[in-house]
């Protein structure tokens, strides 16, 4: 992983969702190292800013810049240095959980074999799983296929996870927080949301709180705040 090099910025964004105004004028800057929680109640965008992260929407104003290029221009160089592991896991059900690993990782184009999937698994307790359809585990289970793709892909300094720990036991909660705490103390940069209160170990740490939003229609949200 390029270390101490990579930088993640956001400039003035703005973000509506249908009548909801959720967030304008947001920027933020963070460097290599840097642990990133987007935290806000249900509804308030976090899912949406992490998707914004990612290229996958576009912001109505604004922009998100690596390295100090936009990521909209960077496209390819900027999904090189990218994890998204998002709600919905990116697991297929008709593959089994050492195929799912192998897929997605092909589909990174950083490939990897057998093995090195195997030892994936095992570390997030899913020995003796490997040969199994996705379709036959539990909620937890998938939730563990999907991270661990974080184990074999040190070399992408820069994660987005939308709660990660959702549907895992104590034991793979902490092993993940570990994880990220140490991909950010290499240099990675990690952003993530979570209703969770999880420690996590990182030597340096920021807050995207975006509590708020607003009603662009004010009938819509009556009672509420209003532009
Ligand atoms: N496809 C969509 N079309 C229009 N509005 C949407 C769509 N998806 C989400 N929204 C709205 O965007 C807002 C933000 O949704 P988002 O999923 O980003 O919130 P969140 O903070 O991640 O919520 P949660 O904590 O419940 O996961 C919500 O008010 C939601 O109603």
């Amino acid at each position: 992983m390029p270390k101490d090099t990579s930088n993640l910025e956001l400039r003035g964004i703005r973000c509506i969702r249908g009548e909801r105004l959720l967030f304008s004028k947001l920027s933020f800057r963070c460097s290599a190292g840097t642990l990133v929680r987007i935290a806000g109640p249900n509804g308030t965008g976090k899912t949406t800013l992490l998707r914004l992260l990612v290229g996958l929407m576009q912001p109505q104003e604004g922009e998100i810049l690596w390295n100090g290029k936009a990521i909209l221009k960077l496209k390819e160089e900027f999904w090189q240095n990218l994890i998204y592991i998002g709600h919905l896991n990116g697991v297929k059900d008709e593959l089994t959980a050492r195929e799912n690993l192998l897929v997605n990782c092909e589909i990174g184009e950083h490939p990897i074999t057998a093995e090195q999937a195997d030892e994936a698994l095992e570390k997030v307790g899913l020995a003796g799983f490997e040969n199994n359809l996705t379709r036959h585990l539990s909620q937890g289970q998938r939730r563990r296929v999907a991270l661990a793709r974080l184990y074999v892909s040190r070399h992408a300094p820069f994660w987005v996870l939308d709660e990660p720990f959702t549907a895992l036991d104590v034991k793979a909660v902490d092993n993940l927080a570990n994880l990220i705490a140490q991909h950010v103390n290499e240099g990675g940069i990690v952003a993530f949301t979570t209703h969770q209160e999880v420690p996590i170990a990182a030597n340096r740490s920021e807050r995207i709180d975006l509590t708020g939003g607003r009603w662009l229609n004010a009938s819509i949200g009556k009672g509420r705040k209003e532009v």
